[in-house]
């Protein structure tokens, strides 16, 4: 299975003047654990790691302090996520009928989520790591002061990563969004928009997207959960 990591981002949500991926989570950055999962994981064969080339060469030095048991490949990302997955899909090998993605900013999730995926993946076009939203969620009106409704929980369900797709027809996808304009914040969007079906593989709960300083602490606390021997 080959995977693309999208890690091109700034991290404005972090307040960081830099690449989020290369703050500290422990003793390491934060990009170097989702490296270090997806290496584990039995069905991930290649990965595509998608950045900015200013960051390059801090992603070759972790790769160096931590070798991983698979060939990775520099993709240049662009402006957007959206843009940055378009570029990997370009730059996978042709012998790529399937790919998972997954948010190098989602540093807690485990080889064994990359390998159901995987699995998962044998048996349908399209896929998502999803879990039950827990909180009641609220659709408020453009003014961010009225509810406007209160929709069904029981058919919510948060995103996460991996996604996993054939590569012909996320490709097909991608090229009609960029062709239409529309701008998504996840592959699966994308199916979806083109009417395709996206399965649902359980998530993690712990695989939570390193977004603002809150969550990095929190990353922290469930690492040292899962990693008892690094307390
Ligand atoms: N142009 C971009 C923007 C985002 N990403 C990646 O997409 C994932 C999810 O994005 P997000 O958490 O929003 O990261 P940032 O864009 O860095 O954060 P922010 O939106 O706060 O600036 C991250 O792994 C990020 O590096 C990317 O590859 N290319
Ligand atoms: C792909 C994703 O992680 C699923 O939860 C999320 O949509 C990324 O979006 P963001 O807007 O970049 O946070």
């Amino acid at each position: 299975m080959h995977l693309l990591i999208p890690a091109a981002g700034m991290g404005r949500r972090m307040g960081s003047n830099r690449n989020k991926l290369l703050l500290s989570l422990l003793d390491r950055p934060l990009i170097a654990w989702t490296l270090e999962a997806a290496s584990a994981s039995r069905e991930i064969r290649w990965i595509g790691l998608i950045g900015q080339p200013e960051d390059w060469p801090d992603f070759e030095a972790i790769l160096a302090a931590n070798p991983p048991s698979k060939p990775v490949q520099f993709i240049q990302g662009g402006s957007t996520r959206q843009e940055s997955v378009y570029n990997g899909l370009q730059e996978l090998p042709p012998e790529a009928t399937s790919v998972l993605i997954h948010d190098g900013a989602r540093c807690l999730a485990t080889p064994d989520l990359f390998d159901r995926c995987a699995e998962s993946l044998r048996h349908c076009p399209g896929l998502i790591a999803a879990i039950p939203v827990k909180d009641t969620i609220k659709i408020v009106g453009r003014d961010s002061q009225t509810i406007e409704k209160t929709p069904d929980r029981a058919q919510l369900w948060a995103a996460q990563t991996p996604q996993g797709f054939e590569v012909a027809l996320l490709k097909q996808c991608h090229d009609r969004g960029k062709s239409l304009g529309w701008e998504v914040t996840d592959d699966a969007a994308l199916f979806e928009k083109c009417d395709l079906p996206v399965q649902i593989v359980p998530g993690e709960e712990t695989n939570l997207k390193v977004t603002t300083p809150m969550d990095l602490a929190i990353a922290e606390f469930i690492l040292r959960q899962q990693r008892p021997e690094l307390k």
